[in-house]
C-alpha cells in the first residue's frame, strides 16, 4: 500500500520504518498538516495517515474520496478531528489506535499534577539561574485530598487507581459507562456534579464529543471548590479557555496543568519562538504562575510510538485483506 503520513515529525520515521519491516508498505512522510488546501498532496495515496491536529473535515474527505482514498488512519486514540459522518458518506473507513500505551498518558498526567502542585518546573528554572530561594514554591500534600476523574476508560482508570492506591487520596469518578471493577480499588462513582463540587484536583479523561465540549465552563467552574486544580491531558475542547482564564484570575481555580488546548492547531508541534503569538487567550493563560502548559506530549514515549506505528500499518494491511479488527474502526 502507499501510505501518506501528514503532520509527520522526525521522531515518527524510526518507529514507522521499523514497524514497516513487517508490513512492507510504501510510506511517504509529509511534515505539513492535512486540510482542504493540502489534500491534493496526498497524491496517489491508498491510505492517508493523520494525527491529532489534521483537519479531516467534509471537504477534505470529499477530495480524498475523489482521489480514490478508502482508508484514513489516525495514529492516535481520539478522532474528534475527523468528520466521521462525512467519511461514511464518502465510503472512507476511519481507523484509530484505541490503545497504545495508556500508561504513557496516565503517568504524564500524574507528573503534571505533581509538578504543578510542588512547582518543580519553576524550581528547575530558579536553580539554573543560581536562585536558591524557595519562597513562592509552597505546595500541599496530595495524600488525603479528593481527586475527581471525569472519564474512566483506559487512561482515566489508571489515573484513578494511581491516586487512590499510590497517594492515598479519595477518588471520585464520573463516567457515562462506569466500569464497576474500579470500585474494587476504592474508586467511588458519583454524579458528574458531585465530582465537580468535591474535587481538590480534577482530571479530565473523557473524549471530546458534542456532549463533552466545554464541560469545564463558567457554570461548572462556579460549582467547583475554590482553589481547585484542573488537569487536562485529554482534548483542549473540553475546557472553555476564556472561562478558565477568568476563573484563574478570580482565584476560583488555584492551578491548571494542560497538555492540550482548544486552539493548539495553530501552535503545538511548531517552533514559534521567534514569532509574535496572536492568540491572546493562550498568552494570558501561559503567563499565570499557577499554570503549566505542555505541547500535547502526554502520549510521547518510545513504547507508545512503536505501538502506534505497528497498529497503524497493521490496520492498513488488514483493511486491504478485509480482516480489520472491529476495535480499530472509528466509523463503524
Ligand atoms: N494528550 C495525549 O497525548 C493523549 C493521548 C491519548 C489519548 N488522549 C485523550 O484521552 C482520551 C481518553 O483516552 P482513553 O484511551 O482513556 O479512552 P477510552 O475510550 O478508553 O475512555 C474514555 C472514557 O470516557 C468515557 N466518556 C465518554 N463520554 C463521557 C462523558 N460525557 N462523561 C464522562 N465520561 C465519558 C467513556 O465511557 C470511556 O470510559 C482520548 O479520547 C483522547 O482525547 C490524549
Amino acid at each position: 500500500m502507499r501510505v501518506v503520513l501528514f503532520s509527520s515529525q522526525s521522531y515518527d520515521r524510526g518507529p514507522f520504518e521499523e514497524a514497516n519491516k513487517t508490513f512492507n508498505h510504501e510510506i511517504i512522510y509529509h511534515n505539513f498538516s492535512l486540510n482542504k488546501d493540502t489534500v491534493s498532496l496526498a497524491g496517489k495515496a491508498q491510505v492517508v495517515c493523520v494525527f491529532v491536529n489534521d483537519q479531516v473535515d467534509a471537504d477534505t474527505l470529499k477530495a480524498l474520496a475523489e482521489n480514490g482514498v478508502k482508508l484514513v488512519a489516525l495514529r492516535c486514540g481520539g478522532y474528534n478531528n475527523v468528520n466521521l459522518k462525512a467519511a461514511s458518506e464518502y465510503k472512507i473507513t476511519v481507523v484509530h489506535v484505541p490503545s497504545y500505551s495508556p500508561f504513557a498518558v496516565s503517568e504524564f498526567t500524574v507528573g503534571l499534577l505533581l509538578s504543578l502542585n510542588r512547582k518543580i518546573h519553576r524550581a528547575y528554572v530558579r536553580v539554573r539561574e543560581d536562585d536558591f530561594n524557595i519562597v513562592g514554591l509552597l505546595g500541599c500534600d496530595i495524600h488525603g485530598k479528593t481527586v475527581g476523574v471525569i472519564g474512566t476508560g483506559k487512561i482515566g482508570s489508571n489515573v484513578a487507581k494511581c491516586f487512590k492506591m499510590g497517594f492515598g487520596c479519595d477518588v471520585l469518578a464520573y463516567d457515562i459507562n462506569p466500569d464497576k471493577k474500579l470500585e474494587n480499588y476504592g474508586v467511588q462513582f458519583v454524579e458528574q456534579n458531585e465530582v465537580l463540587k468535591k474535587a481538590d484536583f480534577l482530571c479530565l479523561h473523557c473524549p471530546l464529543t458534542p456532549s463533552t465540549t466545554h464541560i469545564v465552563n463558567s457554570d461548572s467552574l462556579a460549582l467547583m471548590k475554590k482553589g481547585v486544580t484542573i488537569v487536562n491531558t485529554s482534548r483542549g475542547g473540553l475546557i472553555d479557555t476564556k472561562a478558565l482564564v477568568d476563573a484563574i484570575d478570580s482565584g476560583q481555580v488555584g492551578g491548571c496543568a494542560i497538555d492540550v488546548y482548544e486552539g493548539e492547531r495553530n501552535l503545538f508541534y511548531k517552533d514559534l519562538s521567534n514569532e509574535v503569538i496572536k492568540d491572546s487567550t493562550f498568552q494570558r493563560l501561559v503567563n499565570f504562575p499557577n499554570v503549566l502548559v505542555t505541547s500535547h506530549q502526554a502520549f510521547f514515549t518510545t513504547e507508545a510510538l512503536c505501538s502506534i506505528a505497528h497498529t497503524t500499518l497493521k490496520s492498513a494491511s488488514d483493511f486491504y485483506t478485509n480482516s480489520l479488527d472491529e476495535s480499530v474502526i472509528a466509523n463503524k
